[in-house]
């Protein structure tokens, strides 16, 4: 991916816009520690207490609010997981994603060199989705593992990753077993992680956790610790399949487990809420707490994604306010 340039004034959304575009290095992983595991705990109710303030208290507006939009947009992973998806659909997604915002918007913005921070499809769309992105530097993301509910023979999950890493794929989402984390099975967890990484070579891999199939906050601790440790390059909330998907309770729990294993180990994971975000206003709740709780490092795409379907189509919306001062039809802003 190019860097991004904006003309929008102050030095906060420079700074947002312009932070160099890096690779950071892979999580090598750490032997499995169950001391370090069972030691995670939540706090509920303060958690709550600090999700609860934190759409209110930090809002960005004019020119920041559009550096910070642009930003978040940097940072999708533009998304169709459809049991109807079309090559045609992939090949207008990956249009999208070249380019995610409207020419003349774009001029206006002063924007250019944007672009999504991955296009993520099934196994069957990655060929179409490389092809429609040749040349473009942005990564086809493929969810795997027999995605979304994880259940099929392990070693067909583990050819599966195979299968789309050698069609193009450069990261694979991998679901976990719930059964594992609801069982308080850590090893076969990692066991199954470890074995998923390792299945991708030298693509990066996220993990899904399915959060909203994990009973509690302190699974959602203890499994973000052991995907972690058993070497996933991200961690991700959910499939977008699930009954309850991305929150900012589940998010802050598994942003501190990061910023834990950082501490431990010197290594940066990512993380990528998915499922259910498909506001505007809602991304920037995302990237403020990211800002407060990981620092402006983690708000970089090789560090942060959004998993979303439709959250461009509403930020479009906004940057075009920004730009005339009137909202348009959301049909107006095709979004693949
Ligand atoms: O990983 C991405 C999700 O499946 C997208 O979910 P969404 O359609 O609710 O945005």
């Amino acid at each position: 991916m190019t860097g991004i340039t904006t003309k929008t004034d102050g030095a906060a959304s420079t700074a947002l816009a312009q932070l160099p575009q890096v690779q950071t290095p892979r999580n090598p992983g750490t032997a499995l520690d169950l001391d370090v595991v069972l030691s995670q705990r939540v706090n509920t109710s303060a958690v709550e207490r600090r999700c609860a303030t934190l759409p209110g208290r930090r809002t960005v507006k004019k020119d920041y609010q559009a550096a910070w939009l642009a930003k978040a947009i940097s940072c999708i992973d533009l998304t169709t997981l459809a049991g109807d998806d079309t090559e045609g659909r992939v090949r207008r997604l990956c249009a999208k994603a070249r380019q995610p915002v409207r020419a003349d918007l774009l001029e206006a913005l002063g924007l250019t060199g944007l672009t999504t921070g991955a296009v993520c499809v099934y196994h069957e769309m990655v060929p179409t989705a490389v092809d429609a992105l040749k040349g473009s530097g942005i990564p086809v993301a493929a969810v795997s593992t027999g995605f979304p509910a994880g259940l099929s023979p392990f070693h067909l999950r583990l050819a599966e990753i195979g299968e789309s890493v050698s069609a193009g794929a450069a990261e694979i989402d991998i679901v976990i077993s719930r059964r594992h984390v609801l069982t308080g099975n850590w090893q076969a967890l990692y066991d199954e992680m470890k074995a998923f990484r390792e299945a991708c070579g030298d693509a990066r891999i996220k993990a899904i956790l399915a959060t909203g199939e994990l009973g509690s906050l302190r699974n959602v601790a203890r499994a973000s610790m052991v995907c972690m440790m058993a070497g996933a390059d991200f961690i991700k909330t959910s499939t977008g399949k699930e009954s309850v998907n991305a929150t900012l309770p589940v998010s802050l729990v598994m942003i501190r487990a990061i910023r834990a294993y950082h501490t431990a180990t010197g290594v940066r994971v990512g993380y990528k809420p998915a499922g259910g975000i498909s506001k505007a206003k809602d991304s920037l709740t995302y990237l403020a707490l990211i800002k407060e709780e990981l620092g402006d490092r983690w708000l970089q795409p090789d560090l942060f994604r959004f998993g979303a379907s439709s959250l461009l189509g509403d930020i479009e919306r906004q940057l075009e306010h920004h730009v005339t001062g009137a909202y348009s039809a959301s049909w107006r802003h095709a979004t693949g």
